[in-house]
């Protein structure tokens, strides 16, 4: 009797099919693993499945002599559409073998090389519609889906789909698509269930229908008009066994194509989706990458041997993301012993969980990093045996592999030689879609021109003569007489960007044009006949996700002649890397020969924030309106107006909703501590998170302070207005809003007001002793007076009642919302689709005095109740800030009050870990409370102990 191999509990009748979401299988299986381990069963509808997920097992397992391929449920539901294609043929079915011996051929290195000019031609097709596209938002898995599709059909069938010349995908792929999820879902449904499902098996077969008579149709065409070109749809009508002279029968030669065209373009579209990810997150491996393809000026079929930090980047990809996620295999032999001592039968579906495999913690150093450094010099060659699988195993692996590198390195080369690349959101994380392989989800980027390359396209495609776009946004297009001047920025929760924005509508008041961008959209084009401004913030020591690139970038020593200036946003809680970026941009720059416009600028979001950029901008533009003594080109029309006279928030990235599932206090407030609650939050759909992200979250400002404002400005509720604006603003322009929304929703109320904005409001004061007072809180005691009691702009309106700014004045005064981050408090071995928040909700009297103060998101999250919508994200923490994945490493934490957050969620998914049979190492917290009731979680921890 063999050791018990675990397993999640049973259900009478289903088995685990409870433990296993039919839409996210495979990030099912992902979750039991790691609560499970290395080897878990789970019994689908009566079907025994064992996971395995070590190299040890998976090289055991991979042993052809004991072990053959099994043809997974979900693959045998799919025989439907692809039969005895080689894809979901038994290795025992005579189809299978005959099919191997005569299409192989056709893999050959020859073969190979010979499809170069066909791969070349579609991928071309791909570079010139970026080109005409610049700057624009591609969707990533769209476009390699249309180009591995065509280069496919091209190179095996010698036919053209023409998906680069249509707005719509050919119809195969939809059709190809509902087969491949309705023969997943078929799969996990009982028979009578399907039978029952009447729409959806029409539907079914309609499209399987569809798919095989496009195929006939190709086939037809060609026996019509036969050539004599050695491709794959020759070889399966005219190819024969050498051995037997048996042929392809016409139903088997339907039932390949269409294996090869969804096995030939799936994988390969996700590979790259994949690769451009990773690429795009670790800007190091983008600078490398470029670097090696910069030094050939042609690509031909020889070039793309040498790219050898390229073919890493593709092998390091799928690692992480293998494209055709699982193999399943069974022993030959009635019953086997594992390592470890477990027993398998000839019936049991062995799965190989390549998520996992790829990052055995044994084989693998920093499992989770994509280091494609890992696989050079000798590093793949010297792996383990079996541990990296991303193309199945043995006879029955892939035999297009040779097919899918050529395509990728060369669509991987001739992209970045063409363009630099960004995400449109930066701060995007990967997320997976699932049918029979894995993409990644809502990935969009953009593209821009490099510069005139030297490249040998496709002969009738004509060479791109562009030159590199540098500038993303236009603020003011009128006025052609003023000097251009950039300013590129680096934010994630949008200060800095608010910042930019600032600076560039006020520009042409000091004759500058300005153009605003991200400074990673900046890479390699900076120009050097203007001033180009330079603001950003610090996350964890690291750039934000927008300045990821131009750091790597400045990392390679660049030459520069240019002139510049650097203000940076930090937090003085970061104590060892308090403003290291913009520091850090700023000395890289002087050091490649910029010359420093003005000293570098910093603004402490703890302190006088808007105030330091403030007079940093002011003593900005005294140098450069000396620099350009233009000052007839003033504009003195008002910037911003709004007419009296209904939305949804566009903010930066945040686009999708949350749902509150609970809300609950954890502890009262106190005299010496804020209310604490504890939220749980469904997360938008299609998020999911590791132990210690982050959820960020874009509140609304209580509404307290918003009927103050109309109060102060004596607007009713339901005032609606429209607001037109002659520059670029945050605000939604040119239709009627409502002015509860806009307060509430894109403007931050609460922040202390700026020297600057003192003296604007004594200004506008008419009383003279109200404007000697503001006056003076500008000097010396403004720290004390103002910072140290967050005096707002709105205060000082309510306290000197003389001061006439108009509406339309206070909005252009306010800063755009920011979003605000919290640790999440939750493990997704808990629940993957729901995290908790624990938080202190800042509501005390104001030290001003003045009323109350409200903490923006603490309140606004204090207020949600059970069902309400949240606009907010999951955002990845920098840092290694997780769980380690070997289960047996101690973990020390340290806490205090709800700095408790992130190791809850640690100690809750080692505890799910330990109940589950995992080996766990010692995991001590030591935390720190004030009051007895302050123990958070207390009979949690206990019952955790
Ligand atoms: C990155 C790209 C690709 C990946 C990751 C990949 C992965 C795989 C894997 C894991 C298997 C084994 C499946 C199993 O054991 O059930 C497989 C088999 C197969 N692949 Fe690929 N594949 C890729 C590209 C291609 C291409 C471009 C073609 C066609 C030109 C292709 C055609 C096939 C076929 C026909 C089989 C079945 C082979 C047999 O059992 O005889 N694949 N592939
Ligand atoms: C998770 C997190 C990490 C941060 N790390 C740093 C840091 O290392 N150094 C620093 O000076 N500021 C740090 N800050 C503060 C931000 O840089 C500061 O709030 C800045 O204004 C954000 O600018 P943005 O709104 O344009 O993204 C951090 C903030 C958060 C939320």
């Amino acid at each position: 009797m063999g050791k018990t191999i675990p397993q999640p509990q049973e259900t009478f009748l289903i088995g685990n099919l409870k433990d296993v979401d039919s839409e996210h299988f495979l990030e099912s299986l992902e979750r039991l693993q790691k609560l499970y381990g290395e080897i878990f069963r789970i019994n689908i509808l009566g079907q025994s499945i064992i996971v395995v997920s070590s190299q040890e097992l998976v090289n055991f397992v991979c042993d052809e002599n004991k072990f053959d391929k099994k043809v997974s449920i979900a693959l045998q539901e799919l025989r439907a559409l692809i039969g005895d294609g080689l894809f979901s043929a038994h290795t025992s079915e005579p189809n299978w073998k005959l099919a191997h011996k005569i299409l192989m051929p056709a893999f050959g290195p020859q073969a190979i090389r010979d499809m170069f000019p066909a791969m070349m031609d579609i991928c071309s097709q791909l570079i010139l519609r970026w080109e005409r596209f610049s700057g624009e938002e591609i969707d990533v898995c769209d476009n390699f889906t249309r180009m591995a599709l065509d280069t496919i059909t091209l190179c095996s069938f010698n036919y053209r789909f023409n998906s680069f010349y249509q707005n719509k995908m050919h119809h195969f792929v939809d059709a190809m698509v509902n087969v491949l999820v309705e023969s997943g879902k078929r799969s996990q449904r009982l028979s009578l269930q399907n039978a029952l499902m009447i729409n959806k098996a029409r539907q079914y077969k309609d499209d399987i229908s569809y798919c095989h008579n496009l195929c006939d149709e190709i086939v037809r065409e060609r026996r019509k008009n036969p050539n004599d070109v050695n491709d794959l749809l020759n070889r399966m009508i005219n190819g024969k066994d050498p051995d037997t002279g048996y042929q392809l029968s016409d139903e088997n030669i339907r039932y390949q194509m269409v294996t090869f065209l969804i096995a030939g373009h799936e994988t390969t579209s996700g590979l790259l989706s994949f690769a451009f990810y990773y690429i795009l997150k670790n800007p190091h491996v983008l600078q490398k990458a470029q670097a090696e393809i910069d030094q050939y000026d042609e690509i031909t079929v020889d070039t793309l041997n040498k790219l050898k930090y390229i073919d890493a980047i593709l092998k390091e990809t799928l690692r992480l993301q293998a494209t055709a996620p699982a193999f399943n295999l069974a022993t030959k032999e009635d019953k086997i012993t594992l390592p470890g001592g477990y027993e398998v039968c000839k019936d049991d579906f062995i799965l190989v969980l390549l998520h996992q495999l790829h990052r055995d913690p044994k084989v693998w150093d920093q499992p989770n990093e994509f280091i494609p450094e890992r696989m050079l010099n000798g590093g793949y060659e010297n792996l383990p045996p079996n541990s990296w699988k991303p193309f199945g195993n043995g006879q029955r692996g892939c035999i297009g592999r040779p097919f899918a590198w050529q395509e990728s390195l060369l669509a991987v080369a001739l992209i970045l030689k063409h363009f630099t690349i960004e995400f449109v959101d930066p701060s995007y994380d990967l997320r997976i879609k699932q049918t029979l392989t894995i993409k990644p989800d809502g990935f969009k980027i953009r593209a821009r021109p490099r510069r005139s390359v030297n490249i040998s396209l496709a002969p009738h495609v004509k060479q791109t003569e562009k030159l590199p776009e540098q500038i993303s946004k236009t603020i003011i297009k009128k006025n052609t007489n003023l000097q251009p001047m950039t300013i590129l920025y680096g934010s994630n929760s949008g200060s800095c960007e608010s910042f930019a924005g600032t600076l560039a509508s006020e520009a042409p008041l000091y004759g500058y044009n300005a153009t605003v961008a991200t400074l990673d959209s900046a890479v390699q084009s900076l120009p050097n006949d203007q001033p180009i401004i330079i603001i950003t913030a610090t996350y964890e020591g690291r750039p934000c996700d927008n300045a990821k690139q131009f750091v790597a970038y400045l990392e390679s020593k660049p030459k520069l002649d240019i002139n510049y200036a650097v203000f940076g946003a930090g937090h003085h809680d970061w104590v060892n890397t308090y403003q290291k970026i913009p520091t850090y941009i700023d000395e890289l720059i002087a050091k490649a020969g910029g010359k420093r416009l003005i000293e570098r600028g910093a603004g402490d979001a703890a302190g006088d924030f808007y105030g330091a950029f403030e007079s940093w901008k002011e003593n900005l533009f005294k140098i450069l309106r000396k620099d350009t003594n233009n000052e007839q080109h003033v504009i003195s029309e008002e910037k911003l107006s709004i007419e009296f006279v209904n939305s949804t928030r566009q903010f930066g990235q945040i686009t999708d909703f949350g749902i509150v599932l609970q809300n609950k206090i954890l502890v009262q407030a106190s005299e010496i501590d804020p209310m604490k609650r504890h939220l749980e939050i469904k997360l938008p759909k299609g998020q999911t998170y590791r132990s210690g992200d982050y959820l960020a979250v874009l509140p609304t400002n209580p509404i307290e302070m918003v009927d103050r404002v109309l109060k102060r400005f004596n607007l009713s509720n339901d005032t609606h207005i429209k607001i037109v604006s002659s520059t670029d603003t945050f605000f939604p322009t040119n239709y009627p809003v409502n002015v509860v929304n806009i307060l509430s929703g894109y403007v931050e109320l609460a922040q202390p007001i700026s020297k600057k904005q003192l003296e604007t409001l004594a200004d506008l004061c008419h009383n003279e002793e109200e404007k000697i007072k503001i006056l003076k809180l500008t000097g010396d005691i403004y720290e004390k007076e103002i910072l140290d009691k967050r005096i707002h702009i709105l205060d000082i309106l309510e306290l000197y009642t003389s001061c006439e700014l108009t509406f339309a004045q206070y909005l252009r005064m306010l800063p755009s919302l920011r979003i605000r981050q919290y640790s999440i408090s939750s493990s997704p071995l808990w629940n993957a689709e729901v995290v908790t928040l624990t938080i202190d909700i800042l509501t005390a009297p104001a030290l001003s005095g003045l009323g109350q103060h409200y903490g923006v998101a603490s309140n606004y999250l204090a207020n949600l109740k059970e069902g309400d919508h949240i606009s907010c994200s999951v955002r990845a923490s920098n840092v290694k800030f997780h769980p380690p994945e070997d289960t047996k490493v101690p973990i020390v934490m340290i806490a205090a009050g709800t700095g408790i957050a992130p190791f809850r969620g640690f100690i809750q998914e080692r505890a799910a870990q330990y109940v589950c049979g995992r080996d766990i190492g010692p995991t001590i917290l030591y935390y720190g409370c004030r009051l007895d009731n302050d123990f958070l979680y207390s009979s949690e921890l206990d019952k955790w102990k």
